[in-house]
């Protein structure tokens, strides 16, 4: 059995029954915040800032790869691998949307 709760914080905490390893699953909003203050503050070693710097084109490839990969495992593999190339494409939109300059409520009174 898989166990949930609200930290304080609002971010969902898992608790497997067969492991003590808590992972914290971030939210859309949430992964938004951290890549743009990643965009601000640039921290060594971080791929966002990276990506950043390699240009609206270069994110761009990414997205449309991350894209086809999302399609391919969504047609031939597990609902998992799906899921998690799905993920990488989100975040790919996401740098993309900071590269630009992009806010989320400018995409979200699109939707
Ligand atoms: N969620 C992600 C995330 N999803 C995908 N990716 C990047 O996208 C790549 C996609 O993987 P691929 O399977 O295409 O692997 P790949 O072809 O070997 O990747 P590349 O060689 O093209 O980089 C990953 O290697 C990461 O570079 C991500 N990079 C970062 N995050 C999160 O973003 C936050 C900030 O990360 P940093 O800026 O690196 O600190 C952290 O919370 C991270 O967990």
């Amino acid at each position: 059995m898989v166990v949930s709760t609200c930290s304080a914080r609002g971010r969902l905490l898992w608790t497997g029954r067969h492991t003590d390893v808590r992972e914290i699953m971030k939210t859309f909003e949430e992964l938004f915040a951290e890549l743009s203050e990643k965009a601000s503050t640039r921290p060594a070693g971080s791929g966002t800032v990276a990506a950043l710097d390699a240009g609206v084109h270069a994110i761009g490839k990414k997205v449309v790869e991350e894209a086809a990969e999302s399609w391919m495992a969504a047609e031939y593999e597990s609902t998992d691998r799906a899921a998690e190339e799905i993920s990488q494409l989100l975040y790919h939109v996401q740098v993309l949307m900071i590269a630009r300059g992009i806010g989320l409520d400018e995409v979200y009174k699109h939707l």
